[in-house]
């Protein structure tokens, strides 16, 4: 589409206009909320309340359930952690670096007779940045290399899901992995 993205001078600006595109309309403008997450330059300030780190594995913690249509949400990720290799059950998902430094892996939906997953080459997400995936476009693992900084991305799902696939690097098999959040709103989950 021709339309230009507003840009979005803080993070709850970024916030409130999703909620306006996404409730505008049920078709998504992958282009215009690229465009948009791209306007933001990240300001830790502002969105800090929201990321919640745990020492053991990277965290989801949940900014914005967009009136059930999406959810918003920071991932938190400790020196050196990554996902495992996974697909966004249908769904569009968009990601933007909002500190440090992230790595994506791509992969290609497993072969039937299984064997091991080849990777289709690592992609940086620098500070600022931002990607997107669907099925179509195949699988991922996003990994933070760094040993000395954490990193935070912001991803937005549409429609919202909360279970993906997860796929076994060395077989190709697949499992039901249910997602869950580590803070919702800016406080901690309880009992997870
Ligand atoms: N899709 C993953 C994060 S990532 O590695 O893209 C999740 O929502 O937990
Ligand atoms: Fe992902």
């Amino acid at each position: 589409m021709e339309t230009k993205a507003k840009s979005a001078n803080s993070f709850q600006e970024l916030v409130s206009e999703c909620r306006k595109v996404f409730d505008s309309g049920d078709v998504v403008d992958v282009d215009y909320i690229m465009e948009l997450l791209a306007s933001y330059t990240s300001k830790p300030e502002e969105w800090k309340k929201f990321a919640k780190f745990d020492r053991h594995r990277y965290t989801r913690n949940l900014v914005d359930e967009g009136n059930g249509k999406y959810n918003m949400m920071l991932l938190c990720w400790g020196e050196g952690m990554a996902s495992n290799i996974h697909d966004h059950s249908n769904a569009h998902c968009f990601m933007k670096n909002l500190m440090g430094d992230l790595l994506e892996r791509r992969y290609d939906f497993p072969a039937e007779e299984g064997g091991e997953m080849v990777g289709r080459g690592t992609q940086d997400l620098k500070l600022n940045q931002v990607a997107y995936i669907n099925d179509e476009l195949g699988l991922h693992r996003v990994e933070n290399p760094s040993h000395t900084d954490v990193a935070v991305s912001l991803h937005i799902y549409i429609p919202p899901f909360d279970q993906c696939n997860i796929f076994d690097p060395r077989t190709g098999k697949q499992n039901v992995s249910k997602m869950t959040f580590w803070s919702r709103y800016g406080k901690r989950t309880p009992f997870q």
